[in-house]
């Protein structure tokens, strides 16, 4: 797929017919925050999607690296159709839910990344069940040696596994699926099918969503200066996108005045 700068501005997309929307959440939807639990969703935020989901008469997901449960809190009472974990669970428009079975990732693993945390303040464990992410945004002297953790456990858990880099973390998760399968596998179902999809994330994990709605023959919207990056058109920052949204989200004769 093709990696370039992408251009200034998202595509104008006043006219939502054919259009499904897909949006990631952290450092898109929602400001970056120092800890991964200190996000916060600005008041509006929930209504905006909500109308914008009618709009787009349902074609509207999440796609985050976040797990569904956490979404679904973090945006209640929505409800729309997600994927998780990077892809590895998804919840489909008819509310049906695929996650992965069992307990996936090995005790091993847990322990080893919670000793590590203890000797270094500022790294952040998150666990996710199945994956497992280091965080190092308040402690960025420790980057390296939590890249080589990370490794470790790639050679100690064999072909299965691989690691998703992100911001100020490094996440080890099941290979197989990600963003852009999930992506793939909404456009399956209605009233995704037969839409133009519309990527818009920040992220590396983003990336995989972006060059799938491209050969959907659909496009990626880059938010903030990352280059390269199979996106084609940019926003600034995650107000940006929001104002954006919300823009959108207007009955079409108030967002065209
Ligand atoms: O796919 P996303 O919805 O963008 O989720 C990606 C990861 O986001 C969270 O971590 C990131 O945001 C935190 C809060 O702003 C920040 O402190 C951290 O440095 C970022 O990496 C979340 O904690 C992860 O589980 C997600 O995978």
């Amino acid at each position: 797929m093709r990696r370039a700068a992408p251009s200034a501005a998202p595509a104008p997309v006043a006219d939502l017919h054919g259009r499904a929307l897909f949006l990631d959440v952290d450092g898109t939807l929602l400001d970056i925050a120092a800890r991964p639990d200190a996000i916060r969703v600005p008041a509006g935020l929930v209504t905006v999607l909500a109308r914008l989901s009618d709009r787009l008469d349902g074609a509207l997901a999440l796609v985050s690296g976040r797990a569904i449960d956490e979404l679904d809190s973090l945006f209640a009472p929505l409800q729309l159709p997600t994927a998780g974990l990077h892809g590895l669970e998804i919840r489909l428009p008819d509310g049906t839910r695929s996650s992965p079975a069992g307990e996936a990732l090995a005790g091993p693993v847990r322990a080893e990344a919670l000793a590590f945390a203890a000797g270094r303040p500022g790294v952040i464990v998150e666990d996710k069940r199945h994956t497992l992410a280091v965080h190092f945004r308040l402690a960025p002297d420790a980057e390296g040696a939590v890249d080589a953790l990370a490794r470790g456990w790639l050679a100690t858990l064999g072909a299965g596994w691989e690691i998703q880099r992100g911001k100020a973390v490094v996440e080890i998760r099941p290979v197989g699926r990600d963003k852009g399968t999930a992506l793939a596998t909404l456009m399956r179902q209605a009233p995704f099918d037969g839409r133009v999809p519309l990527m818009v994330g920040d992220d590396l994990t983003d990336e995989h969503a972006f060059d799938m709605a491209a050969t959907l023959g659909g496009h990626g919207v880059l938010v903030g200066h990352r280059q390269p990056s199979a996106a084609r058109f940019r926003l600034p920052d995650p107000a940006a996108v929001r104002a954006w949204l919300a823009d959108m989200a207007q009955p079409l004769q108030e967002s065209r005045r």
